[in-house]
């Protein structure tokens, strides 16, 4: 059978970054989505971007919505602290298998804990099944469409609190309009945008960080 693009992406992780490297991981993703094949990594250039708002929020419990092979939730777990938890929720279980993978070859499996399933199924049960109280970070990077409906299922299951941060992938490409109208419209968020490109193009992209008030 065929291999597709994202056991490729992990095959070339496992046979040239170094195990327990969360760095060289990244590192490695990066050059063979540059190189070899494009893939919807969040990427080296947005990546920056991340990790300059993650580490502002020095959060405890992070949640991401859109695994995809585990490239961010790998990025975002080298940067968090020892006893910091990220959550990733994943609705392709072939993604999510290969995610798992690439996140023990890490090393980070201990900070990431991955769900596989719908959005809308899983964010109503962080609470109760995943022992979630507030949320301190949210990297929103599943799809366009979901992205104002799971915002605002997360005020409704009480998982954001004052000063929670919303980080949001692909504001002008793929683009998420509706999320944007919605979420600078609302008096509860302060909203603020990155611009930056598309992972490995020149084509314009951006994110988009909107901060909880509660
Ligand atoms: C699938 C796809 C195709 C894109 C594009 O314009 N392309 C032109 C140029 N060629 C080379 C690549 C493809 S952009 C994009 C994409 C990018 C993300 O970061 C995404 N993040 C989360 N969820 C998504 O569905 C998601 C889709
Ligand atoms: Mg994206």
């Amino acid at each position: 059978m065929d291999q597709s693009k994202e056991q490729r992406i992990l095959n070339f992780v496992l046979q040239n970054a170094v195990r327990g490297d969360p760095q060289s991981v990244v590192d490695t993703i990066d050059k063979y989505c540059s190189q070899k094949e494009w893939a919807m990594n969040v990427g080296d250039e947005k990546g920056l971007i991340l990790d300059k708002i993650l580490e502002e929020a020095k959060p405890s419990t992070s949640l991401e919505l859109g695994t995809y092979c585990g490239y961010s939730a790998v990025r975002m777990a080298r940067l968090l602290k020892p006893s910091a938890r990220l959550l990733t929720i994943e609705f392709n279980p072939k993604f999510a298998a290969i995610a798992k993978q690439i996140i023990e070859f890490a090393g980070v499996q201990e900070k990431v804990k991955i769900l596989e399933g719908p959005s809308e199924e899983i964010i109503p049960q962080l609470k109760k099944k995943h022992e979630v109280d507030t949320l301190d970070f949210v990297f929103l990077d599943h799809w366009k469409e979901r992205y104002t409906p799971d915002t605002i299922l997360l005020q409704e299951c009480g998982l954001l609190r004052k000063g929670t941060v919303i980080l949001a992938d692909n504001i002008i490409c793929p683009g998420a309009p509706e999320f944007i109208n919605y979420i600078r419209n609302n008096s509860h968020f302060v909203c603020t945008n990155y611009p930056s490109h598309l992972e490995y193009m020149k084509v314009k992209d951006a994110m988009e960080k909107a901060v909880f008030l509660g």
